[in-house]
């Protein structure tokens, strides 16, 4: 594997991580450039810009010298440039916990076994949810302690739509399944009243980061 391989990369920061079960972790970030999908309440627009030109070694530099107990690559959709799987797993050799962010419509399965990965499934809110990518749900029921499943909810249509849908795919209690609201389009009140009403043995997540810096701001 050579870490001369480059990247587009729309930034690098430092922060609280502000979702997933690590949510409160001081941990630094690899924003990777371009996605090709067009998720309704994207909150990452820019990151679909150009980016800069990084290698695999440049960026894993720059991540590492935060000294955070843990990375994570994100993106725009980290897991559309080839370089993202060397990139992941060179992160891997060089740091104990290393997380991905990716939106569910691509298949994870070369993804580095030690990532431990975030896949987001989308509710029919976000006018993608027909290209949620089914063959990664056998991977991490199969593997379960690799993964985490996020649904971003907008309003009672997707949260019905979400109970369905994980159900459907025998997720509940086998892997680990995050709710969390569409940042102000969804009081996050109603999420949880309808979560504890329904005894779902899902969490809860807000964007952390959102309430401790500006909602909009980069870099956080
Ligand atoms: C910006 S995306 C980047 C990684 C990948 N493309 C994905 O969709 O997971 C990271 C996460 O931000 C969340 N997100 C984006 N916009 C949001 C919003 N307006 N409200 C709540 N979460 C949002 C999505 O759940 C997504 O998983
Ligand atoms: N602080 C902070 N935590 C995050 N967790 C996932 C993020 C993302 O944009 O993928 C994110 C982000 O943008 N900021
Ligand atoms: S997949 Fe992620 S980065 Fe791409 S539009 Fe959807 S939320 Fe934004
Ligand atoms: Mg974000």
């Amino acid at each position: 594997m050579s870490t001369e391989t480059t990247l587009r990369v729309s930034e690098i920061f430092h922060s609280i991580q502000g979702e997933s079960s690590l949510a409160g972790w001081p941990c630094a970030f690899v924003r990777l450039a371009g996605c090709g999908h067009g998720c309704r309440y994207c909150d990452t627009a820019y990151a679909k810009e150009a980016g800069t030109v990084m290698t695999v070694e440049q960026i894993v530099r720059r991540a590492l010298a935060f000294d955070a107990p843990c990375i994570e690559v994100t993106g725009g959709e980290p897991l559309l440039q080839p370089g993202a799987f060397e990139l992941l797993s060179e992160l891997c050799d060089r740091h104990p916990v290393v997380l991905l962010e990716t939106g569910g419509f691509l298949p994870v399965e070369r993804v580095d076994p030690r990532v431990h990965a975030i896949i987001d499934i989308k509710a029919p809110s976000s006018g993608v949810a027909a290209e949620n990518c089914a063959t990664n749900f056998a991977l991490a029921l199969d593997t379960p302690e690799r993964f985490e499943f996020k649904i971003v909810v907008a309003s009672r249509e997707d949260y019905e739509w979400a109970k369905s849908y994980i159900a459907g795919h025998g997720l509940p209690g086998k892997c680990s399944i995050i709710f969390g609201p569409v940042f102000g389009h969804l009081e996050p009140r109603l999420l949880a009243e309808w979560i504890l009403r329904d005894r779902l043995p899902v969490r809860m997540q807000l964007q952390l980061h959102k309430y401790i810096w500006q909602p909009d701001a980069r870099g956080v």
